[in-house]
């Protein structure tokens, strides 16, 4: 990873998305830090899918400045998809796929077939953790909106990625899915990536991350510690913020 001279692994200056006439989002700065998870925090329509979606090299900018694991996100798409791990906020997911077919195209796309060890036991274990193993050959169609979400958390977490993307992880997702979340967020933070986690939800955003953004109607009103955003007193301050 080339790092930028600053040494963040994400930054983002002035970021403006328009889609036609929508302007999606107007304006948001951000820097996150590697070894840190930072929550993009908001109501739903803020912006914080599409911000979370030009980070994954998915939607290009529409102006600004976008830098990703040392890549300008418009100039290296392509580089940008490699040094992250994306969990889309919907998709992703081939119905007629099984769990297990997901991780073999994604470590066979990823080259991770010639790392040692083997891909296969980091997915196994991630499958058992987020307690999918035992539908780990059945197809995805069936499967529950927390069943797809939990899958696509270890999809993007299976090769350690320098720079983690969680949008809306915990939406819909059972407690012992949860927990697997925090804790497959606190591993990447221990091996030094940067973590991104974009939600609605103040009360996980702060127990994820040290560090909270807070973004409405397309751009950023706050930056703030996950101290400052927890309890009532940040209830309250995240309220003040959303009026
Ligand atoms: N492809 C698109 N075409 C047109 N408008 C879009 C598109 N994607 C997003 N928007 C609009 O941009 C705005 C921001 O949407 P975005 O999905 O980024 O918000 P969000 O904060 O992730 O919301 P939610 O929590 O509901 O997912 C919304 O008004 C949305 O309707």
């Amino acid at each position: 990873m080339t790092l930028p001279p600053d040494g963040h692994p994400v930054q983002v200056r002035d970021l403006h998305v328009r889609f036609g006439e929508v302007e999606a989002v107007t304006g948001v700065d951000l820097v996150a830090e590697a070894g840190h998870a930072t929550a993009l925090l908001g109501r739903n329509g803020a912006g914080k899918s599409t911000t979370m979606r030009v980070l994954a090299g998915v939607v290009p900018p529409t102006s600004g400045e976008v830098v990703v694991a040392g890549h300008d996100v418009r100039r290296d798409p392509i580089a940008v998809k490699r040094a992250v791990g994306y969990c889309p906020d919907v998709g992703g997911l081939v119905p007629r796929a099984t769990p297990w077919e997901h991780l073999q195209l994604s470590a066979r796309l990823r080259r991770m077939h010639r790392t040692e060890p083997g891909w296969d036991q980091r997915a196994r274990d991630l499958l058992e953790r987020f307690e999918l193993g035992d539908v780990a050959h059945r197809v995805t169609a069936g499967f529950s909106h927390g069943m797809g979400r939990r899958l696509s958390v270890v999809l993007a977490v299976l090769h350690e990625p320098e720079v983690l993307l969680l949008d809306e992880p915990f939406d819909g997702v059972d407690p012992i899915g949860v927990e697997a979340t925090m804790a497959a967020i606190d591993d990447a933070r221990a091996r030094g990536a940067c973590v991104l986690v974009s939600t609605h939800l103040r009360e996980l955003a702060v127990e994820a991350c040290s560090t909270v953004t807070v973004l409405r109607g397309g751009a950023r009103v706050a930056t703030a510690s996950a101290t400052e955003m927890s309890g009532e007193e940040g209830a309250r301050a995240y309220r003040g913020l959303l009026d």
